[in-house]
């Protein structure tokens, strides 16, 4: 049992700007259109080119900086970023752990979050649900890598939060594969900090990619290759961190 997700609150949000934006997968997806919505009616904004680039940096490099702008609907990022902010007003995140079950502790030392986890009921979680679904797909039929399912979590870093260096998974455990962090802030400038610096690997101070977590922004990496850290920042920072996972039930990480 996880014990940080006994203290997810679901706010049923109806937002207009989510009708706008069936049909726009369609548009952001170019000439194909692999996976339609859960429901049919929606296609989603990855074509098959797009993961065939994705996989090819993922095999060459393990990670991959991705503006997921220009793919998923301004309204959807924005409904994502309405929703992280009222729950963050509201107090209904908790403070983030580190592992899981019995394995579960808060060190402030080592990560300042708060989270809530996402479970797909608001339209627009149900929306990005969709588009995780359909890369776990299009990346399994390219990469092998037996992802079954993904968790996803809001994450708020309040000025002078971070998050020190640290792997997503433990190699062999066969639980978290591939990471993916989308960002969630308008306006983020160079003196908000906050950046995502990630490493080449373990043992490794040469750092590959530093984020700014502007909104839309994204970077998807191999949960076990790629250490990265969360500077301080300065401004409040929201984001969702999604993992998918090998394992059909959670075990630890
Ligand atoms: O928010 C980020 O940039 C990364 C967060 C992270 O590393 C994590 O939650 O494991
Ligand atoms: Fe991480």
């Amino acid at each position: 049992m996880d014990s940080e997700k006994g203290n997810t609150i679901v706010l049923p949000l109806h937002d207009p700007r989510l009708e706008r934006t069936i049909g726009q997968w369609d548009k952001a997806a170019g000439e194909v259109c692999e996976f339609g919505g859960a429901t049919g009616e929606a296609g989603i904004g990855v074509s098959a080119g797009w993961l065939d680039d994705l996989a090819d940096a993922l095999s060459e490099r393990s990670w991959v900086e991705l503006d997921l702008s220009t793919r998923v609907p301004n309204g959807l990022l924005q409904a994502l970023r309405d929703e992280v902010r009222i729950l963050h007003k509201t107090e209904s995140m908790a403070r983030a752990g580190i592992g899981r079950g019995a394995e579960l502790t808060r060190d402030r030392r080592v990560r300042r979050d708060k989270i809530a986890w996402l479970d797909g009921v608001t339209a627009a979680q149900a929306e990005l649900f969709r588009f995780f679904e359909a890369l776990r797909l299009g990346l399994n039929q390219r990469l092998y890598l037996g992802l079954k399912r993904f968790e996803a979590h809001y994450a708020t870093y309040q000025p002078g939060d971070f998050y020190l260096r640290h792997l997503d998974s433990f190699k062999g455990r066969a639980s978290r594969a591939l990471s993916l962090v989308l960002y969630l802030n308008e306006g983020w400038g160079l003196e908000d900090g906050g950046e995502l610096r990630a490493f080449r690997a373990e043992h490794d101070d040469e750092v590959v990619s530093v984020m700014r977590p502007e909104l839309g922004r994204a970077i998807l990496f191999l949960s076990e290759e790629i250490p990265h850290e969360v500077l301080p920042a300065r401004r409040t920072r929201h984001s969702i961190a999604c993992w998918f996972r090998q394992d059909e039930v959670p075990l630890p990480l």
